[in-house]
């Protein structure tokens, strides 16, 4: 099975880590790139100011890149991946999902709208059948889903495991890759031998969208969970890996064992990206390190560690590489997911 897929705002960070990941993937083929009015009529190697690790594929090299404009993409394309600045895709997106295309997305708009699913295919895969009232409602052909926020894609997944004990209570301090700004986002000037205690409306998502991905869907809509969430976000000189410190209070008392046996228990999923086991738990107190640990699972594996009981709860650290599992692995995998559920 081949889907085709395009990228809306292929130049940039994500855009880039989408072409790293769709390279060579078994059931997408990549056939249209769109970048801003700057870029359109431009061949992807002129266009792209080439950041990732890994060469820009020849064949990717060559495509002519378009305009971010429904018109402007083939009609053959079954499924888009944006990385549009969130300002640009409150407007854009729109108008793909009314022209009929179905939009995975990692732009942080819309991410709270009730009838707008956020999806972590692992921890509420179930949340995408919410389409079916954004298209009641919205009178789309197409669909909009979303992926949370890198920090929050970091942490649920370990708070979802421990849901089990009922979860009341989370405390997390951030340390978050520079390239989570994108490019132009930190100064070296400013970054270097420096932290940053402030990424602006970075606590409010950790807040909120966990609430959102960890609630319930009756069918209709989504009752967020209750659990009080609490986040103080920094930036360090790290390229890319966010590691969190989290101390989670629950209903039942829990020791070190139960969690690590919930976290052993966490889903995985038969889907081309998901990574098995989701969460490694490393022993050795000082892992997961951002270098060393941020490339598990082709970057989509959450690693855990730290653990250790404390009078604010259990308290752990855990790492994920930002710009994969965090965002382009995010909605790639959720776009496997779509078509798995038949919306592609
Ligand atoms: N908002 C995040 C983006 C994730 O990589 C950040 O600023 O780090």
């Amino acid at each position: 099975m081949s889907v085709n897929v395009g990228i809306l705002g292929g130049t940039g960070a994500v855009g880039q880590r989408f072409i790293q990941l769709l390279d060579g993937h078994s059931d997408f083929e990549l056939v249209a790139i769109t970048a801003s009015d700057d870029s359109a009529g431009k061949s992807y190697r002129e266009a792209a100011k080439w950041r990732v690790d890994s060469p820009i594929p020849d064949w990717v090299g060559d495509i002519e890149v378009r305009e971010t404009d429904p018109q402007a993409v083939p009609d053959d394309v079954d499924l888009l991946f944006s990385s549009l600045p969130s300002g640009v895709a409150e407007v854009v997106e729109p108008r793909f999902t009314e022209a009929g295309y179905v939009v995975s997305s990692n732009s942080s708009n819309s991410r709270m709208a009730d009838d707008v699913p956020l999806v972590i295919p692992e921890v509420n895969g179930e949340h995408l059948d919410l389409l079916e009232v954004q298209q009641d409602e919205r009178g789309w052909d197409g669909a909009l889903v979303k992926n949370p926020n890198c920090s929050t894609i970091t942490m649920v997944p370990t708070l979802a495991a421990l849901d089990r004990f009922g979860l009341e209570t989370v405390h997390v301090s951030t340390l978050q890759a520079v390239s989570g700004a994108g490019y132009d986002g930190v100064t070296s000037m400013e970054i270097i031998d420096n932290v940053i205690p402030h990424i602006g409306g970075e606590e409010l998502k950790m807040e909120t969208e966990s609430r959102k991905l960890l609630g319930s869907f009756d069918g209709t809509e989504i009752d967020h969970h209750d659990v009080n969430v609490s986040a103080s976000c920094n930036r360090v000189p790290t390229l890319d890996g966010h590691l969190e410190n989290v101390w989670a209070e629950t209903r039942k008392d829990i020791d070190t064992d139960d969690a690590r046996g919930a976290f052993a228990d966490a889903p995985t999923l038969d889907l081309p990206s998901a990574p098995d086991p989701l969460i490694e738990v490393f022993e050795n107190p000082d892992r997961p390190q951002p270098r060393l640990d941020r490339t598990l699972g082709g970057g989509m594996q959450i690693a855990v560690g730290g653990l250790q009981n404390t009078p604010s709860g259990l308290q752990y650290n855990c790492l994920a590489h930002n710009t994969i599992r965090g965002a382009a692995g995010a909605s790639l995998l959720n776009g496997e997911l779509l078509v798995r559920e038949g919306w592609v």
